[in-house]
């Protein structure tokens, strides 16, 4: 957990860090540092950001980089390193990975400034901007296809209220929550940082809920949730009087947005990016999945959190950051209004139809830059040209896409009219003419990254940029010129012109020649090197002087240009940004479509039914895994949750592919109220509000849990939160204890859903036992994995069956995974002594046998024995030859004769 000072708390009180003896610059230094304490302090000193002292030492070990020493404080060397500021982003963003945060500490003046006070005085500085992992813009510290949140969480008079916005892309959201839901929603939004205040960090009824983001945490004091400063704050934010347009906010909703905006300005020095305003969620607009759920689905992560292997690594098709981060988001919060789902549905289905239309639509998208991330840098002065140049290119894209869309299309769905959701996107991008031609206009070829460096303004913009650029060069003409006169007026054919920056324009010459000019009036003497001597003329410096003053007023001019440009484009950051979501949603919708054509997926018919109805069914990423593999192909299967078989209760082997099943009907759900097709032959679903999966567990060391304790946690989540809308996918609970009491768990947990839940629910399980229940319970049915047993092997089909198995074959699997052949043995006896009954005493005579396990090894022996080869004719004769020798009842003389016998037999 990191803690950010707030510098105006601190500037009164007294330095921590002794001063006496300081120089000016180490006590200017300090007194940055001092307000401070919690980041890496990047102090600018010229073309390097230095870092002192600890700072020194942590960021020399976490970047790799040479750790020196510049002078003594208080007769101790002080550690030192440095960046260069040109390349200080590649730095930056190692710091902040390895989970730093950095204040960046600007020279506020011209160090010729500081020397009019005194040769001594130091150049002013101040930070101008916190770096924190919640706060970034620039593209090379952010993922260009995952959003980063920084999220805030409040609790006023019992109601939690959640906020969350992306400085990167100024989306802005705000959702009443309560503790139960909290986690869920902290796992769907998985923030880069999460702001809470001191208060609420330390109760202990939290604890659990934030042990997860431990990491990503910064406390902050209670007074900067205050309901009432925050609302001020988001008026003057939004130049409102009123928040009614907003919608109705709780006041923990608004307390946690004013934490947020309060963030904000402080990391960014009072440099407010652009945000939308803030959008509700309300509570139940998401299917809302827990954290649990989540990790065991796979969804945005594997388990070892990488995103190869997850279900968006595999369905992803988008042309876009900005797409693929919508499509991630989606995924995240699958939507709970199966109206909302159906359009979102129309569309893909509209791009499904049309493959012509889909593909100019995807390569146009190819094209188009990140508007989104382009227009927060430049709202916030952190922009560029080439930030520029992604607006022209954009939005032009953007025209050319409403061209694309409005055109006849080639449908074979009699469809006359778009769908709205179309017509939405349609109307959302806009119109963007005038801007691109400004820009198209304005923007030179090619563009530095910062505006600083100037030359990025086309010739033909400004005439008065058009006429200090050609004095500038004219001048530099003259210059070029100079030096053909010099050479034939000192007859030294080696002469040259030169520019450096400490001199600027000089003439160099061979020192031998040099005599030659020292004598000469013009040429005034500048600089003796070893083997040249350098010289200035009035006429050079002069036109020198020329080509810097029109240059320093080119860029003067470029900047104010710039600025000007800038503001134009922010004159219309709003419907930019609708833009900007328009094409994400474009990108989206036809990735999708593109999808469903690659897999042959299909529209799922999504209502406000109770429906569960999966018709050969698969498992996108399973399925995609043996593709790749080249290995069987997948099987796929149904799954009918419905009236008299809403739970279903899979028995089967192991490796049969229960887990597979188990979580593929899950993730057909995700996908169906995302919008998307699914991988199945029809599909029917009646919106699930809640979805929970405990598919295999770890033990959860951080929160001092074993791996049943986690399992037993999980397990009474959805017990106590499952309602009949829900979906519920149990795989193997109690597997984690005794016997008895694993099958007890089990008993109970089914006869909770099916009397109490009264949910749709997959049910899998190794106790054989629990399919007696089928009787007993109306509404569940056994289900089992169907294998055939061929030449004493197990052969999986893979395939979903009406019954129960009567089997786990769980030491056909042991003996595939190459458990040692004595294992295996003991472990077949083991199995025939249980499966004779009376299990107790069986157990219990089962530890009175252990030296039976080396009876097991003997008889491995014997069987690997037995299975020696026959021996041949000769062989065997031979052998009964020696078996027949008496060696005690033979005399020496018969003994040679037996010996040369045997050995006559060989031959
Ligand atoms: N429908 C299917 N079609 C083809 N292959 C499948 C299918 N389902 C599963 N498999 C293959 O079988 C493997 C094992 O599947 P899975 O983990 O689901 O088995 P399980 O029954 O849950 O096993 P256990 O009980 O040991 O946990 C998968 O990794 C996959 O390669």
């Amino acid at each position: 957990m990191n803690k950010i000072a707030d510098p105006s708390n601190t500037k009164s009180t007294a330095l921590s860090f002794d001063t006496e003896g300081a120089t000016p610059m180490m006590m200017q230094f300090l007194e940055i540092k001092e307000q401070y304490q919690d980041c890496l302090l990047f102090y600018r000193m010229g073309d390097f950001y230095e870092l002192f002292f600890d700072d020194a030492v942590k960021a020399a070990e976490a970047l790799d980089i040479a750790l020196t020493k510049r002078g003594k404080h208080q007769g101790t060397e002080i550690p030192m390193a440095g960046v260069p500021v040109h390349s200080h982003e590649n730095y930056l963003q190692r710091l902040i990975r390895k989970g730093f945060r950095v204040a960046v500490c600007e020279q506020m003046e011209d160090p010729a400034e500081a020397k009019k006070r005194g040769a001594k005085s130091v150049v002013k500085r101040g930070v101008v901007r916190l770096i924190t992992p919640g706060t970034l813009t620039e593209d090379s510290l952010l993922d260009a296809r995952r959003h980063n949140y920084l999220a805030a969480v409040s609790e006023i008079r019992g109601k939690v209220g959640l906020a969350w916005l992306d400085m990167s892309t100024g989306d802005f959201y705000v959702q009443p929550s309560d503790m139960g839901g909290l986690s869920a929603a902290l796992a769907r939004l998985d923030p880069g940082e999460l702001l809470i205040s001191d208060k609420l960090l330390n109760r202990s009824d939290m604890f659990d809920i934030y042990t997860d983001y431990k990491d990503v945490i910064t406390p902050q004091p209670a007074s900067r949730f205050d309901a009432d400063n925050a609302q001020l704050r988001l008026k003057k934010l939004y130049e409102v009087a009123a928040l009614d347009a907003f919608g109705g906010f709780e006041i923990a909703e608004l307390s946690a947005a004013g934490a947020l905006i309060d963030y904000v300005d402080l990391t960014q020095k009072g440099q407010m990016p652009r945000l939308s305003p803030p959008q509700r969620l309300a509570q139940g607009a998401a299917m809302e999945i827990d954290a649990a759920t989540r990790r065991s689905l796979e969804l945005t992560q594997t388990q070892s959190g990488e995103r190869k292997g997850s279900l968006l690594s595999v369905i992803d098709r988008t042309r876009t950051g900005a797409g693929a981060r919508q499509l991630a988001a989606r995924l995240s919060a699958p939507l709970t209004n199966a109206g909302d789902i159906n359009k979102r549905l129309d569309l893909v289905s509209y791009f499904h139809d049309r493959d012509g239309l889909r593909s100019d639509l995807r390569a146009a998208l190819s094209e188009c830059p990140d508007i989104e991330r382009a227009l927060s840098r430049l709202s916030i002065g952190r922009g560029g040209p080439r930030d520029l140049a992604a607006m022209r290119d954009g939005l032009a894209c953007a025209f050319a896409i409403g061209n694309l869309l409005h055109k006849p299309d080639g449908g074979n769905d009699g469809l006359t009219t778009q769908p709205p959701a179309l017509a939405d996107h349609l109307t959302a991008m806009g119109h963007h003419g005038d801007l691109v031609d400004l820009l198209r206009r304005a923007l030179g070829e090619s563009l530095p990254l910062m505006a600083r460096d100037g030359g990025f303004i086309a010739g033909g913009y400004h005439p008065a940029l058009d006429e200090l650029r050609m004095l500038s060069s004219e001048s530099k003409k003259l210059i070029a010129n100079l030096q053909a006169r010099y050479i034939e007026q000192t007859a030294i054919s080696s002469l040259k012109v030169k520019h450096n920056n400490v001199l600027g324009y000089f003439i160099e010459v061979p020192a031998k020649q040099a005599d030659k000019m020292m004598d000469v009036d013009e040429f005034i003497h500048r600089q003796t090197m070893a083997n040249a001597v350098r010289f200035t003329t009035v006429e050079l410096s002069e036109l020198e002087s020329k080509v810097s003053k029109a240059g320093d007023q080119a860029l003067a001019l470029e900047l104010e240009l710039f600025d000007t440009l800038v503001t134009g484009v922010l004159e219309h950051a709003d419907p930019i940004a609708r833009c900007a979501q328009a094409l994400a949603g474009l990108d989206v919708s036809a990735a999708l479509a593109e999808l469903a054509r690659d897999q042959g997926c299909v529209r799922p018919n999504i209502d406000e039914s109770l429906a569960f109805d999966i018709r050969a069914g698969r498992h996108p990423v399973v399925e995609a895994a043996l593709r790749e593999n080249a290995s069987s192909p997948f099987v796929a299967n149904d799954c009918r949750l419905e009236d008299e078989q809403s739970l279903w209760l899979i028995t089967g082997p192991n490796m049969a592919g229960k887990s597979t099943f188990l979580r593929q009907n899950a993730l057909i759900a995700v996908l169906a109220q995302i919008g998307a097709f699914v991988p199945a032959q029809s599909a029917h679903i009646g919106v699930i509000d809640r979805l929970f999966s405990r598919v295999g567990a770890a033990d959860d060391l951080a929160r001092g849990r074993s791996t049943f304790m986690v399992e037993m946690v999980e397990t009474a989540a959805i017990l106590n939160q499952a309602s009949n809308r829900s979906l519920v996918i149990l795989d193997e609970i109690g597997r984690g204890t005794a016997t008895f009491d694993g099958l007890s768990i089990a008993w109970a947990v089914v006869e909770n859903l099916h009397e109490i839940n009264k949910c749709r629910g997959l049910f899998a399980t190794h106790y054989h036992e629990l399919t007696a229940l089928a009787a007993k319970l109306a509404h569940l049915s056994c289900h089992t994995m169907l294998i055939k047993e061929w030449q004493g092997e197990v052969v999986f089909l893979h395939e979903v069956g009406a019954g129960s198995a009567d089997r786990s074959y769980g030491i056909h699997v042991a003996q595939l995974a190459g458990l040692p052949k004595p294992v295996i043995k003991r472990a077949e006896q083991v199995l025939k002594t249980l499966e004779k009954g009376q299990q107790g005493g069986a157990v219990s005579k089962l530890a009175d046998d252990l030296p039976l396990f080396a009876a097991a090894i003997e008889q491995v022996k014997q069987e690997e024995k037995s299975k020696t080869p026959a021996l041949s004719p000769e062989q065997q004769a031979l052998l009964d030859a020696v078996t027949e020798i008496d060696p005690d009842n033979l005399t020496p003389r018969e003994a040679l004769d037996t010996l040369y016998r045997l050995r006559a037999m060989r031959d």
